[in-house]
Parts: structure tokens; C-alpha cells; sequence
């Protein structure tokens, strides 16, 4: 039926007339090569409009051949304001299918000629999928950005185009979007919508917070959470409205000023430093920060000696470790369920030394980016996965969800209650926020005493930008490099002579066209002073191309 209808474009849509949302004319030349990376495609928002386009049919297209619901998120996230970004968001709420990026990537790169043919092929290699089936639709997001409201067109104008049902959500988290697209997917888990989400959060908090003690002595709801100036602001007032009286007393900073400017958890996990605006936070008070679209966080307290003490994504995955490790021994659950702690090689090390020796949870490390994560995760009856940069979840069967319920201890009345609480489907910064204060006043615990669980090792992360990083080749566990071998020889030299503590890799980006430099050491002077070598080291490989 696809082939009734003429594939035609609007003009503002195709790379010939590409128009950004200030009207001006941006044309996009074939030939620079476009990728759907870890986040989909990210780009400054100029060049996005005729990306929207083709991106809204690939949505459509797959809410046709799988009959159901199927988001588009634009946003970019942590990245400065004039960039944006989209990604496909699958029924399960997961990120899209593999094959799937692939024919992101060919449709993009489509000249305006070809694409319509593009569009033919693709119809017919997927045996032409019925229009308008009842379930199939397009529901679409966007963060704060200013460029957005544009790009949701663009989306339309593509998803519409074989009359694919279209729904624009408007301002959401990305995680929001997440849930959005699992409930419509999966009605029976939960109210629908974003009034569905808050209810949904608030009501499961309440049910844990309703069983705690409420005579804390460590423990005190006051907490200042930097927004990142992004939609995370206006989403956790709304939710913080609907949690019982004086469950958290939350001081909102970086609600409304430039998006992700010297603030959000990006900056602050790399940097180690507080965000602008929180001059005035007097020392040890407990911080929480997220990124400019919510799915990431992190939280501080700023110590006597100007410096602050960071509880990254690492902290966040060790505290709700050693709660649900300790509610399963209690349950006598340790081998009927299967339980896991997914990291990436990003991980603090001392992280992943607590987890095996003090918590007896073997760590498992997987590739940089959500999608390795959350494959990996899934293979167990309940398991955490966190990136150290904040994002992360905890994951859980129907198996291990029916084990708790043999059980009408408090115990198992809190895991479930957890679970429900954390955003099963994706990293989710509203919902983890929620589950780190229930824990911290399950424990009546300090923020201080939290960070005591273990000391970070010093490291340092830098950023260099290359030529093609196509031309850095990692192992799997992307600790070291095969290609460029001779750069690889001198991060091993590197590290060695910095002693037995030092640990260094040399990863090209999934979203950028940067690597990242980490590195590990006994002191923060050490690791900066190992970072920078190595950092001067790659930058002389940084007009390697992957052809030469
Ligand atoms: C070191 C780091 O923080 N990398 C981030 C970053 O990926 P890169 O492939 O490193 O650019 O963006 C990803 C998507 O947001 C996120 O999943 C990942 O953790
Ligand atoms: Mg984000």
C-alpha cells in the first residue's frame, strides 16, 4: 500500500533546503559520513531538521512492522545547548534493535535523490508492513531545548508520511519518554502517561516510606539538587508534589539559566567540582545532580577544604548493591536468584574491589553505553548497572518478582516495593533519586556515611579530539588499544612507571568524535600527571584516518 503513495518530501526537510528553527538555510552536503552512535545521532542542531525527517519514517516504520508503540527522543542530552540529538526508542522501552541502526544510518546518508528509493527498498525488504495498524504509533519527546519544537515537526512530517499515527508529548525526560512508550506497550503495568508516571513514582515511594522509621538520627531529608538548567527541573517539582509531607526537602538550583552551562552531572563527574550556583551551600549538605534530559545522576557534598566529595554513578550502584544483597540473604535468596553487578571499564577500581571483597558480588564489565549494559543485566534474575557517570538502573525478572512474593516478610515486601520504584526500563536520574534517599533512611545514613563505603583511587578523565576515531580500535573490554599497537606500548609504559595502583586506557567515543583518556593512580597528582601523558601522547595519533 506503501507504494501508492508518493514519497515527497517538504522542502525545509530535505538536505538541499535544510532550514534550523531561527528559518535560516542550512543545506547539508553528501558526503560527511552520519552514524547512529551509543545516543543516536547527535549533531549541532542545524544540521537535524532533514535527519528528523528520515528519522520520523524509520520510527514509523518499525511501529508498523512490529504493530506497536515506538518513540523518538530529541534531545542531547549532557552536550551544549545549540546541539541536539535523536534516538528510536523500542516497544520494550529499550534502545533500538541493532539492524535497526544500520538502516538509520543508510537512510541519513541518503542523498535527496536517493532517498525516496532508499525508502522503496527498505519498504520491500521488511514485506511491505500494513499501515495503520491499531497499536502502531509514533509518540515523540524532547527536552528544553530551543531547537526542539522544529525538530518535533520534522519527526511528524517523516513518521506521517504513509499516515503512521503521530503523538507529540511534548517537554519529557528522556526516561519519562521511556516509560511512556513500555506502558502504552505493556498496559497492564502501570497508569499510562506522564501523570501515570508521576503516580506511579510517588505512590510506590510512599508505600516504602510509609514502613520506615521515622525517628533518624544521621539521616536528614534536606537536599540541594542541581537541573542542569533542563527539563529535569519542572519534572521533579511536579513529582516532589505528590510524595508525602516532609519526605524530602528538596532546594532547587540551575532551574531556568543556559542549559547544561558549568552545571549538570557531565561536568561535575569530570571536572570534581560543584556546579555553578551552589556558592552558597554551606559544607557536608547533601547535593544531587542531574543532566540536561534527566537519565543520569550523581550526587556531592562540598568539604572543608574547598574541594567536594563525589558519589558517582559507582557510589549510587554500591549502595543499592549491598541493600539488595542484604535483603536477599536475609530472604535466604543468594542461590535461588541469580544477581549481578554490571559496570564498564569507567568504573572506579576501588568500586569494583569493594563489590568482590566486601560485598561478594562478582563485578562483570561490559563495552561503554546503556544498550551493553542493559543486554547484560537482563540475563539475571535481578541486577544493578550503572556507568559511573550516573546512569543506571536495576534490572529484574518475572521470576524473581514471583520468589518475593512467596514471601510476606518486610524484607521482601521492600525489595518488591524497590523494584517498582526504580525505573526498571532505562536509567532514570527522578526515580534513582527516589530510591537513593529511601535507602539512605532505611540505613539512617549520612551522606558522609555513604561516601565512607569506600575511598574513590584518584583518577582523571580527559577529552581529545581526533580526526576519525574510527582509527582506535579497543579489546572488548575496551581497557587497550589494538590499533594504533604503538600508542598501546606507550600507555603500558606509561602506567607502569607510575606503580602498582596506576591503571590507563585510551577509548575512541561512541557519541563524539573524540577518545577519551582515563587513568587511575595512588594520588590525584599522579593520575592527573599520568592522564596528561598519555593525553600527549595520543594527541600525536590524532590525524590517524581508519583507511591508512
Ligand atoms: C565515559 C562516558 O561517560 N561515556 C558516555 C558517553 O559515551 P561515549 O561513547 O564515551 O561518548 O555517552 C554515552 C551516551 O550518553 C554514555 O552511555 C557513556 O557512558
Ligand atoms: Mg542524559
Amino acid at each position: 500500500m506503501a507504494d501508492l503513495i508518493p514519497v515527497v518530501v517538504p522542502p525545509q526537510f530535505t538536505r538541499e533546503g535544510n532550514t534550523n528553527h531561527l528559518h535560516e538555510h542550512k543545506p547539508i552536503l553528501v558526503g560527511r559520513p552520519y552514524s547512529y552512535g551509543t545516543a543516536g545521532f547527535r549533531e549541532h542542531a542545524d544540521q537535524l531538521p532533514f535527519i528528523l525527517y528520515r528519522i520520523g519514517y524509520l520510527a514509523s516504520l518499525r511501529a508498523r512492522t512490529t504493530g506497536k508503540a515506538i518513540g523518538v527522543m530529541i534531545t542531547a542530552s549532557h552536550n551544549p545547548e545549540q546541539d541536539n540529538g535523536v534516538k528510536i526508542i523500542d516497544p520494550d522501552g529499550e534502545m533500538l534493535a541493532e539492524e535497526w541502526e544500520t538502516y538509520a544510518t543508510e537512510l541519513v546518508n541518503a542523498s535527496d535523490e536517493e532517498f525516496p528509493t532508499a525508502v522503496r527498498a527498505l519498504e520491500t525488504q521488511l514485506n511491505d508492513p500494513p499501515l495503520g495498524s491499531t497499536g502502531s504509533i509514533v509518540v515523540c519527546g524532547r527536552d528544553t531545548r530551543a531547537s526542539g519544537q522544529l525538530l518535533t515537526q520534522a519527526a511528524r512530517a517523516g513518521a506521517t508520511l504513509f499516515r503512521t499515527q503521530f503523538e507529540d508529548r511534548g517537554l519529557v525526560t528522556t526516561p519519562q519518554l521511556h516509560y511512556i512508550v513500555y506502558v502504552l506497550n505493556h498496559a497492564s503495568f502501570g497508569p499510562a502517561g506522564e501523570e501515570g508516571y508521576y503516580r506511579h513514582h510517588a505512590l510506590t515511594f510512599k508505600e516504602l516510606f510509609d514502613k520506615l522509621s521515622k525517628s533518624l538520627t544521621n539521616y536528614t531529608p534536606k537536599l540541594h539538587l542541581d537541573c542542569a538548567n533542563g527539563i529535569g527541573a519542572q519534572k521533579m517539582r511536579k513529582l516532589e508534589r505528590k510524595l508525602p509531607n516532609g519526605a524530602l526537602n528538596i532546594h532547587f538550583r540551575n532551574e531556568t539559566g543556559v542549559l547544561n552551562h558549568e552545571c549538570g552531572a557531565d561536568i561535575v563527574k569530570i571536572s570534581h567540582k560543584a556546579p555553578a550556583g551552589f556558592e552558597d551551600v554551606p559544607v557536608n549538605e547533601r547535593c544531587a545532580v542531574f543532566d540536561g534530559d534527566a537519565d543520569r545522576l550523581v550526587y556531592f557534598y562540598k568539604k572543608e577544604d574547598g574541594q567536594i566529595e563525589l558519589l558517582d554513578g559507582d557510589k549510587i550502584a554500591l549502595l543499592i548493591a549491598k541493600f539488595y544483597k542484604e535483603h536477599l540473604s536475609s530472604l535466604g535468596l543468594e542461590d535461588e536468584c541469580t544477581f549481578a553487578c554490571v559496570q564498564t571499564a569507567y568504573a572506579n577500581g576501588n568500586s569494583t574491589r569493594y563489590l568482590e571483597e566486601e560485598l561478594g558480588i562478582t563485578p562483570i564489565c561490559v563495552p561503554t553505553g546503556v544498550k551493553h549494559l542493559h543486554h547484560e543485566a537482563a540475563k539475571y534474575d535481578c541486577a544493578i548497572y550503572f556507568e559511573a557517570n550516573g546512569h543506571g538502573t536495576v534490572t529484574y525478572s518475572d521470576r524473581f518478582y514471583e520468589l518475593l512474593e512467596r514471601s510476606d516478610s518486610e524484607a521482601a515486601f521492600r525489595l518488591r516495593v524497590m523494584s517498582r520504584l526504580i525505573n526498571k526500563i532505562v536509567g532514570d536520574a527522578m526515580a534513582d533519586l527516589l530510591a537513593v534517599e529511601l535507602i539512605l533512611r532505611h540505613y539512617d545514613w549520612s551522606v558522609q556515611e555513604w561516601a565512607a563505603m569506600y575511598e574513590d583511587a584518584p583518577n582523571k578523565q580527559i577529552k581529545i579530539t581526533v580526526f576519525d576515531r574510527a582509527a582506535f580500535i579497543t579489546t572488548k573490554d575496551e581497557q587497550k588499544l589494538i590499533q594504533p599497537g604503538s600508542l598501546q606500548v606507550l600507555i603500558d609504559e606509561a602506567v607502569k612507571r607510575r606503580g602498582e595502583k596506576a591503571r590507563a586506557f585510551v577509548r575512541p567515543s561512541g557519541t563524539e568524535n573524540i577518545v577519551r583518556v582515563y587513568a587511575e593512580a595512588a594520588s590525584q597528582a599522579d593520575a592527573d600527571l599520568l592522564a596528561a601523558e598519555i593525553a600527549r601522547a595520543t594527541d600525536d595519533y590524532k590525524d590517524c584516518d581508519s583507511d591508512s
